[in-house]
């Protein structure tokens, strides 16, 4: 079975993913003209369940969560289905899409500076975004929310804290804060895009625990993009690996992380410190393709410890290997099939 032959349920219908994207290919203009940044990318985000992207930089995780949200550069090349919550994210109309971004889903990114003015106070921005997803909110109801949503993302004495400006507090509360900002809006889905990278271990951990929390708690939709395995291996339900604009395997997160059906995944692995099991760290060697190289086969097959030489000359679809897990590793495919 194919990407493309996964039975989904219709669009719209409550049991349909919170987020879908089938075949999503991404063209922007780059130094050298324009290039492919994604290359045909399909993966669904079920409705409750937290699901890592992962893969080293460049491989386009942002880039799939930008188009997921219709906010990439001006004059990207977008083709592809992509549905949040049932809706056609790019049939949406410019004030549906106003709308999309306000209340249903809601990006972290990395940077607290890009989402965050820094000449107005904490509470000011939170009651304003509360109010830009929910127009009946009276301002009172709105600041009510606020030092809520604050107090419920770990903010000690919330209510003073609405008047104080973000250069004002630490690194980590401003994570939470710009959590606070997303969750105002009582979002169906969270889109986090490394949200934690710039944070130390400590403070790391915590932000994790809340994301999970919330999903807990409140059934929220998280997707979370990030380079180093370790960050997921607590909380996600499902892991999907890029690499190269593609994506290589999908499926369950402890499936994945403790047998890896791709070469890709598993020298990532290796790679990681909590997950590998000797003594030493391997880092991959080499670095990823630029976007402008066109590789025919596996991108990965020249870095790959166990690449044959038909990897480099075919490109692998994504096949399933296992219930819910599909990988696009021709040694493993093989082996699978010599194993049948
Ligand atoms: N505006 C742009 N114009 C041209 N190329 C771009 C642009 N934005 C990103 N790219 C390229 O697209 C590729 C994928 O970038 P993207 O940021 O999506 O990857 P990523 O996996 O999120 O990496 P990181 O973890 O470093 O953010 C990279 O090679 C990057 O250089």
């Amino acid at each position: 079975m194919t990407a493309t032959e996964i039975d989904s349920p219709p669009a719209g219908t409550a049991s349909a993913p919170a987020l879908r994207l089938e075949d999503v290919r991404v063209e922007l203009s780059g130094s050298s003209g324009r290039v492919q940044i994604l290359r045909g990318v399909s993966f669904e985000v079920p409705r409750g369940q937290i699901v890592a992207l992962a893969g080293e930089s460049g491989s386009g995780k942002s880039t799939a969560m930008l188009a997921a949200v219709r906010l990439l550069p001006w004059g990207a090349g977008v083709s592809g289905t992509i549905e949040c919550q049932g809706e056609d994210v790019r049939a949406l109309s410019s004030r549906q899409l106003r709308q999309f971004r306000a209340r249903t889903a809601r990006v972290i990114f990395q940077d607290p500076w890009s989402s965050l003015h820094p000449m107005r106070s904490v509470g000011s921005q939170l009651v304003e975004s509360a109010r830009s997803a929910d127009g009946s909110l009276s301002k009172a109801a709105a600041r009510e929310l606020a030092v809520e949503t604050l107090r419920r993302v770990g903010i000690p004495d919330p209510k003073a804290r609405m008047d104080v400006y973000p250069h004002q507090i630490s690194g980590g509360q401003l994570q939470r804060v710009m959590i606070a900002m997303a969750l105002v809006a009582r979002p169906a889905v969270l889109l986090c895009d490394e949200p934690t990278t710039a944070l130390d271990v400590t403070t790391q951990a915590q932000i994790l625990d809340l994301l999970r929390d919330l999903n807990r708690s409140e059934g929220i939709t998280v997707l979370i993009a990030t380079h180093d395995l370790d960050v997921i291996a607590g909380i996600a339900d499902r892991l999907v690996v890029m690499y190269a604009g593609r994506v290589v395997e999908d499926g369950p997160a402890q499936q994945v992380l403790a047998a890896p059906k791709h070469l890709y995944t598993w020298s990532l692995l290796q790679a990681a410190p909590a997950h590998q099991h000797e003594s030493r760290l391997r880092p991959i060697e080499g670095r990823p393709p630029r976007s402008d190289e066109n590789l025919p086969g596996c991108a990965f097959a020249p870095r790959c410890p166990g690449a044959r030489d038909e990897c480099t000359g075919e490109l692998p679809g994504l096949e399933l290997v296992a219930v819910g897990h599909r990988s696009a590793c021709l040694p493993v495919q093989q082996q699978k099939e010599a194993q049948q």
